[in-house]
């Protein structure tokens, strides 16, 4: 379980309203698509999420106990770049949360802990589409990759909510749809409440079970500070996408939409993306 309970939210950064009086319940396993115009309070409501910024008034509860003020292991993010650490390899970036999890103190596996850490990483980098990249650095990966990348980083924790920040935003839309596709297997196998910012309101319905939008009602220049964004639209998508079980449509009308004359087939490769 992780839903998560928005009970009359704001924040403020010193006399400027960023968002207000935002009350929400985000069901478990739920994957919640964020849109809404630029700086109108998106990542902060993530970073809220996170527990890298706290609310000024109100509470957020997961499971019903109010977030830490840190960010904790239940929650992994992946932001649109960036996410990944350059100096290590695949490998390293994957089993470096491990570590972190593993042991408060020292950070670094052992013995048997090691060998069953680097086998589950392993794993994950295949199950994201890096099999075979394991020893390469971030350098030397695609954006698509690196993204896949970081989200294999994230899991890697087993965190009950993962944050997107717009993930795949500078990626161009064949690769694009390709992680479309690997985002929704993700989502539908493990136990994952997902709440993502994107620009794209058609990834946004193509990946969640609800679009919510944030607003500024009042936006004229010398309202900005003192007004803040509302949630200004909060709809299910119909007919309801449910984490675990097949879409109604076969084939599901969500799949990615291929450009004329080229198959499912042709998007299958990923290993192939061009760096
Ligand atoms: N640490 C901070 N200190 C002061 N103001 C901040 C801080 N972080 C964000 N803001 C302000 O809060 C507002 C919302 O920013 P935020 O980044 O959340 O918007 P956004 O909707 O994610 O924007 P975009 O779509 O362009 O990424 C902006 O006016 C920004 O300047």
């Amino acid at each position: 379980m992780s839903t998560i309970v928005l009970d009359n939210v704001w924040k403020e950064y010193g006399d400027q309203i960023v968002l207000e009086k935002v009350s929400l319940t985000i069901a478990s396993r739920a994957f919640v698509a964020l849109v809404g115009p630029s700086g109108c309070g998106k990542t902060t409501f993530l970073k809220m999420l996170l527990g890298e910024e706290a609310p000024t008034r109100g509470t957020i509860t997961l499971d019903g106990i109010p977030l830490m003020a840190e960010p904790g292991p239940d929650r992994g993010v992946v932001f649109q770049r960036y996410s990944v650490f350059p100096h290590l390899t695949v490998l390293g970036n994957v089993l470096l949360g491990k570590a972190f999890t593993g042991s408060k103190i020292a950070a670094r596996l052992f013995g048997a802990s090691k060998r069953s850490a680097v086998e589950e990483a392993r794993q994950l980098i295949a199950d994201v589409g890096l099999a075979g990249s394991e020893d390469k650095y971030p350098a030397q990966l695609s954006g698509g990759m690196q993204q896949r990348l970081a989200l294999a980083q994230a899991l890697i924790m087993k965190p009950k909510v993962l944050l997107l920040d717009e993930p795949f935003g500078a990626l161009d839309p064949g690769i694009r749809a390709e992680i479309h596709v690997l985002m929704k297997r993700l989502w539908h196998e493990t136990e994952l409440t997902v709440v993502m910012v994107t620009h794209d309101m058609r990834e946004a319905f193509t990946l969640g079970t609800r679009v919510i939008a944030f607003e500024r009602p009042r936006d004229r220049p010398e309202e900005r500070e003192r007004y803040g964004a509302l949630l200004s639209r909060d709809i299910d998508i119909w007919p309801p996408r449910i984490a675990g079980e097949p879409s109604i449509f076969a084939p599901d009308r969500d799949d990615p939409v291929m450009p004329l004359g080229l198959a499912q087939d042709d998007l299958a490769p990923t290993q192939g993306d061009n760096p």
